[in-house]
């Protein structure tokens, strides 16, 4: 049975495999970012909805996890065929309800039907091993270890606003090929665009209670989820101060968290910067900067300074402004109290006379994209993550002022480094403090085969689709000792 019930749909959650609505009556609206009106409303479900979805997720794990692995990936590889096969239907819900521009809101759904064929392949493809007892001093051969991966139990995945599809299945679908059953938390803003990624999981005709959806307010009934007891393990993937909050709720649980960033783009004075432009205006501004990898400073040696600005000021001003239907790159945020905090970052840099090089224009949640120049350590917008289309530009004397100030954050998920000297770029990249340093290019995620993750309070663990496998698995071993 398809979620949708009526025509300013009011979509149900998906417990214990049925679609139906909370028995608390209660529903929550989602209001579009860019349109400026509801779209829809999700069901804001209970406690014991909660209590019911988990016990039917470890009820239907425990034939889950007997299955094959081809069988588990035959259901997946359904599930990407189906959300290929609605890709359009499935963007236009990304586009209207996070305000992503339609192409890329059709990317993020055949990027998804993609992660998801690769993680059954590698899942397909993860071998245990086995250990003789005579490799360590006194052991005997007799005595043989046989070391495999085995299912945690059941998952929680939490996913962001900002990619409600590919963030959310890309913790779905190794939690599932891993053998566990999941509890899927989308964002509330993003929860319709998960709820159709999982009407077409539904479609594949998955073992009934494997996988739950449960709409509601993280602060409602978040806490209550990553308490509770019936979960083995929890992915979540949000901001720094969420993701801090769940660590001290989540007592002796494996945890897995991708959290906020300051990216900075390095910009050596020896660089190409036809290269570093195009990365940094790409890395910056798409989805107005609503990306965790968005560079969000750019640390810049002193001679090029000003070219770079100069170069970065025209490029900006050729950025398209608007809505996501007419796929601009800068769309209105998420909503307006993102959009007053990104102001309110703009305005602290320009009282303590930062140049404004373009942009600090506002109507409603679409703000310009903003250039700050001479931009110093005092000012809130060189430390704190704006998830906006504001770039502030820090002049730096030398690559150790520069690898000293992207050090000094407290974040630390990625960073790049512009120079055509690869000695250099390796040296700077060895000494940044971050989980992963590009090097003449923009910081981003993909290829999602790649490992992901944030050190410092960017997050803690692995994602990339070998590691989230093996961080939804442990070790099992099994030692036979042999007459
Ligand atoms: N490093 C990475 O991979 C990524 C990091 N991010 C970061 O995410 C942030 C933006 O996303 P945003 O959605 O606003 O992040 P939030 O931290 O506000 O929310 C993330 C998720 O956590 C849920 N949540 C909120 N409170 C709790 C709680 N007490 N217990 C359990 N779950 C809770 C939210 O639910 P609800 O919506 O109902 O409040 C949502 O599903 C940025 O900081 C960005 O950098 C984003 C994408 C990727
Ligand atoms: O949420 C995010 O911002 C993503 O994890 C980053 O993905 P991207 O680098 O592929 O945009």
């Amino acid at each position: 049975m398809a979620s949708n019930v009526s025509e300013l749909t009011t979509y149900n959650a998906f417990l214990a495999g049925e679609w139906k609505k909370s028995s608390s009556g209660e529903t929550i609206a989602i209001k579009s970012p860019y349109l400026r009106e509801t779209i829809g409303y999700v069901q804001a479900v209970t406690q014991d909805e909660v209590d019911q979805a988990i016990q039917a997720a470890h009820e239907a794990q425990k034939s889950w996890a007997l299955l094959s692995l081809s069988e588990r990936g035959a259901y997946l590889e359904r599930w990407a065929d189906e959300l290929e096969k609605n890709d359009k239907e499935i963007a236009t819900a990304i586009m209207q309800e996070v305000g992503k521009g339609y192409n890329d809101a059709r990317k993020e759904v055949v990027r998804t039907a993609d992660l998801i064929r690769y993680t059954v392949q590698e899942a397909l493809h993860l071998h245990g091993e086995s250990l003789r007892g005579d490799g360590f001093p006194g052991g005997s051969q007799k005595k043989l270890g046989i070391v495999e991966r085995v299912p945690l139990g059941v998952v929680l995945a939490i996913a962001p606003f900002n990619y409600p599809v590919n963030l959310s299945a890309s913790k779905i679908a190794p939690a599932l090929m891993a053998g566990n059953g999941v509890i899927f938390k989308p964002a509330t803003q993003g929860s319709i665009s998960g709820i159709k990624m999982v009407e077409a999981l539904s479609r594949t005709g998955l073992p009934k209670g494997i996988i739950s959806l449960t709409t509601g307010r993280g602060s409602v009934i978040g806490d209550y989820l990553v308490e509770h007891k019936g979960i083995n393990m929890i992915s979540f993937t949000g901001g720094s101060s969420t993701g801090r909050h769940l660590s001290q709720q989540s007592a002796m649980i494996p945890l897995v968290l991708e959290l906020g960033g300051k990216d900075p783009a390095i910009v050596c004075e020896d660089a190409d910067l036809d290269v570093a432009v195009k990365s940094i205006m790409n890395g910056a501004f798409s989805y107005s900067g609503q990306r965790c990898t968005a560079i969000k400073r750019v640390l810049v040696n002193e001679k090029v300074a000003d070219e770079l600005v100069s170069r970065l000021k025209a490029e900006v001003e050729k950025l398209t402004v608007g809505s996501p239907e007419d796929d601009s790159t800068i769309v209105p945020l998420i909503d307006d109290k993102a959009a007053d905090f990104v102001q309110g970052l703009i305005d602290d840099a320009l009282d303590k006379n930062a140049t404004l090089v373009t942009g600090n224009k506002r109507e409603d949640n679409l703000l310009y994209p903003t250039l700050l120049d001479n931009v110093t350590e005092e000012m809130k917008v060189a430390w704190i993550e704006p998830f906006g289309p504001v770039l502030p530009v820090i002049h730096v004397q030398s690559d150790d002022e520069a690898i000293a100030l992207a050090n000094k954050s407290e974040f630390g998920l990625q960073a790049s480094v512009f120079t055509q000297d690869i000695d250099r770029a390796l040296d700077v990249a060895r000494q940044v403090e971050a989980g992963t340093v590009q090097i003449n290019g923009r910081t981003e995620r993909g290829p999602d085969h790649f490992p992901f993750l944030g050190v410092k309070a960017s997050g803690m663990g692995v994602q990339g689709i070998h590691n989230s496998l093996i961080s939804m698995s442990r070790q099992k071993v099994t030692v036979m000792n042999l007459k």
